[in-house]
């Protein structure tokens, strides 16, 4: 080496150093995957307000490994402290992360109506860690192992949280019982009917004897079917007249008494007998979605139950926050099937719910393309039928909740312990030992109004029926299996929910 070399070494050496340097600081900062905003993979939450089955205490979630390792109470938290990272959340809830049974996704096929990641982002910052997708409103309908392929190819590096998927049981696959095991050996959770038209061309609606029979073969399974319970009758039909004005939300409601709720749940009950113990299709389970009917239909449903039939039934947060009488003239936002009825039947909702009587909550998360909600025209009978809510679910719960008496420990039981149970999902749906760490942090007494100022994530604001609502409980952190994938605003790069299959 020349004598000019030699001089050069040290301020290579000093250069070298100073990026070795800056790799190690600040790769140290980066997250070791993009899956997380968290770069730890072994963490404390902390929080004072942590809901258990065994109530709230306060204290700290140990996280390992996108499971839950330890639950330690407050006073015995210090000497246990020895993980990488604390995360202090103070007076905020922890919360399991929501499950929500019921969600429209709409991929494959109209992803300008949602899509996975549209729909798994609103569902994250949200507190919704898990979302089962409904087998219909994609195109094609999920209703073959095929078809259900090609659901779980879209979804593939698509969702930010974990989504299982509903199959759909119709009368072209109702008599085919390896067309049924087929899509169900795929992965199907369980299977979704109508027993009124479906509003989507390729999922026809079925009748009590197609519902038996897939109950049947639900049985060796153990799995569920899920019904939208409500059968057309003449009482309700729209008389073509001109008479009404289509504008009118009392013209709307009118199309749907809750005759059409009764008449599917009670023609629904005489198979759900082959549920018993003992019976047919024991095994199999019943499921009655977005139930609005308080009166008659609740009656049925508890009677079922105790008859021993295996039978639940949810409702949505749209039946339990809004009104008829609130509903403006030509604000189709609010059209929905069921739709939503009068004050004294959402009081009555409240009331079954908070007796025990209605199971479990879902979003029925809904939306489509503003066009087709007609929001111009304002036209109840032609507008598209669903509610877009997905991301505000949590807020919208406990908002209305709270002055019922609603306490945090019965939303973890309607929001995540209930639907877990429905979906099959052992290992999610609480805040205990060996579960997977789908946690939601949130802040009930925080208030935000839901405007053009809010970094939200519904696709088509426009179309959302709380949009221009002011709400309290805004959420500051969710975890799916230990990835920190939302927090105050921003979401995890990479999507990196899974796809749950049943097995
Ligand atoms: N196809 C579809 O999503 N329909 C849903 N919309 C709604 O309001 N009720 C439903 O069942
Ligand atoms: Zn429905
Ligand atoms: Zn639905």
């Amino acid at each position: 080496m020349d004598p000019v070399q030699w001089r050069l070494l040290p301020l290579l050496v000093l250069l070298a150093s100073f990026i070795f340097y800056f790799y190690v600081h600040n790769s140290s900062k980066l997250p070791h995957t993009d899956c997380s905003l968290l770069r730890h993979s072994h963490y404390f939450l902390t929080s004072k307000r942590i809901v258990t089955r065994q109530g709230i205490i306060s204290g700290a979630v140990e996280v390992k490994n996108g499971y839950i390792v330890a639950i330690i109470k407050g006073e015995d938290f210090h000497e246990n402290s020895k993980a990488d990272q604390i995360l202090d959340y103070k007076e905020a809830v922890l919360m399991p992360g929501l499950i929500d049974v019921h969600a429209h996704l709409d991929d494959p096929g109209r992803t300008d109506w949602e899509g996975f990641p549209s729909g798994t982002k609103a569902a994250a910052a949200g507190g919704v860690t898990t979302l089962i997708d409904m087998p219909l409103n994609s195109f094609p309908s999920t209703v073959s192992a095929q078809t259900l392929r090609l659901k779980i190819e879209a979804a593939a590096n698509n969702i930010y949280v974990d989504v299982g998927f509903w199959g759909g049981l119709v009368p072209e696959n109702a008599f085919n019982r390896s067309s049924l095991e087929a899509l169900l050996n795929a992965g199907a959770l369980g299977l979704k009917s109508f027993m009124c038209p479906s509003g989507i061309n390729d999922f026809p609606m079925t009748n009590a004897s197609h519902i038996k029979e897939g109950l049947a073969v639900l049985a060796k399974y153990r799995r569920p079917l899920l019904v939208h319970a409500e059968i057309q009758q003449d009482s309700g039909i729209y008389s073509e007249d001109g008479a009404d004005n289509p504008r009118s939300y009392s013209t709307y409601l009118k199309t749907r008494p809750p005759s059409w709720e009764e008449a599917a749940i009670s023609e629904l009950l005489t198979v759900s007998k082959d549920t018993r113990t003992g019976a047919s299709a024991e095994g199999a389970h019943l499921h009655i979605v977005h139930l609005s009917d308080a009166g008659s239909s609740l009656q049925l449903l508890r009677s079922a139950k105790n008859d021993g039939d295996s039978v639940t039934v949810e409702t949505c947060p749209h039946y339990l926050a809004f009104s008829a009488e609130e509903i403006q003239d030509g604000d189709t936002r609010f059209k929905c099937a069921p739709p939503i009825r009068d004050v004294a039947n959402k009081e009555m909702l409240w009331k079954a719910l908070l007796d025990g009587d209605i199971d479990m909550l879902s979003s029925d998360h809904s939306p489509t393309v503003p066009e087709l909600k007609l929001l111009s025209e304002g036209d109840f009978l032609r507008a598209w039928g669903g509610i877009s809510s997905l991301q505000f679910i949590l807020p919208v719960t406990w908002s209305y909740g709270r002055n019922y008496g609603a306490t945090f420990e019965q939303l973890a039981m309607w929001w995540s312990e209930r639907p877990a149970k429905l979906a099959g999902q052992e290992l999610k749906g609480a805040i205990a030992v060996g579960k997977h760490a789908d946690i939601a942090i949130w802040e009930p007494s925080v208030e935000f109004e839901i405007n053009d100022d809010l970094p939200v994530y519904v696709k088509h604001p426009s179309i959302s029926a709380y949009f221009g609502s002011k709400l309290s409980g805004k959420v500051l952190a969710t975890f799916v299996r230990g990835n920190l994938v939302y927090k105050e605003g921003k979401h995890a790069p990479a999507a990196c929910g899974a796809p749950i299959l049943a097995r």
